[in-house]
């Protein structure tokens, strides 16, 4: 399978579209992009190598993917927390983290000891509306991904990467390499940087959709919401 990507333009484009033309709600879309997250999770940490998930979430939906993904973790035994330092005043979000307070699921400030307490990391703090510098309350967290043991499991980008260009060249996040990156849709340019195992998620595209965009739906197997990208193909 040829890998072909989709620029943060035609990203946000594809997006729009599912949501016009192909009558998605933001809901849908968000629900199935946290349950790939969760799904993917779940493959590389699986329950016995540990419970214990922080889920980082930034501002937008890759934050909002985070959430969906936290409450589906919680219901496969894993005891996921969040960090969630700015947070969206819109109410699809609000209602998010509404179903994790009732199913107790503790929100940290602290993010250096939630991630000394953690067997594994879920990054959703910026996908492909990031650009520019990180911003604050930002910064120390990326460093803080970006020196740890604890094995990161990015949503859609590593945060802090620019989405055409990759890794910074020097500098907060020139050396943050996740252990797993989740592509949702398609994988953004930024993967041909990226090393550790890589997903792609988010199996609601219509063949129609995918065409006009150019990229290729992967070939999902069984009831499954992601398939693992050799890293042959990801050459290709
Ligand atoms: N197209 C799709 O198939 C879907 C995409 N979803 C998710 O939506 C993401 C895109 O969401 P959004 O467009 O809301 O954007 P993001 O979540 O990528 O980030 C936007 C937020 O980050 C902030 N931000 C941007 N650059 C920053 C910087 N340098 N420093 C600090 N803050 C910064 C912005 O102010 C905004 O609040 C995707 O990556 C994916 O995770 C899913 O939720 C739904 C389906
Ligand atoms: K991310």
């Amino acid at each position: 399978m040829a890998l072909k990507t989709l620029g943060p333009k035609a990203a946000a484009a594809l997006d729009q579209e599912l949501m016009s033309t192909c009558a998605f709600s933001i809901d849908q879309l968000m629900e199935l992009a946290g349950l790939s997250v969760s799904q993917a999770v779940y493959r590389v940490q699986p329950l016995e190598k540990g419970r214990r998930i922080l889920v980082a979430c930034g501002p937008g939906n890759n934050g909002g993917d985070g959430l969906v993904a936290a409450r589906h973790l919680f219901f496969y035994g894993y005891q996921p927390s969040i960090f969630y330092p700015k947070r969206s005043k819109n109410e699809l979000y609000q209602r998010l983290v509404k179903q994790l307070n009732d199913l107790d699921v503790p929100f940290v400030d602290d993010f250096p000891s939630a991630l000394a307490a953690a067997d594994h990391v879920v990054d959703a703090i910026f996908g492909f509306s990031f650009s520019g510098e990180v911003r604050e309350p930002f910064p120390a967290v990326i460093r803080a991904l970006e020196e740890t043991k604890v094995p990161v499991t990015s949503v859609d980008a590593p945060s802090s990467w620019n989405i055409e260009e990759g890794p910074p060249k020097s500098g907060l996040g020139s050396s943050f390499m996740p252990a797993t990156l989740v592509s949702l849709t398609a994988p953004k340019p930024l993967v041909n940087h990226f090393t550790g195992r890589h997903f792609v998620g988010g199996r609601f595209v219509p063949p129609s959709i995918a065409r006009k965009y150019d990229f290729e739906v992967p070939k999902y197997e069984g009831i499954d919401q992601i398939v693992e990208i050799s890293p042959v193909d990801q050459k290709l």
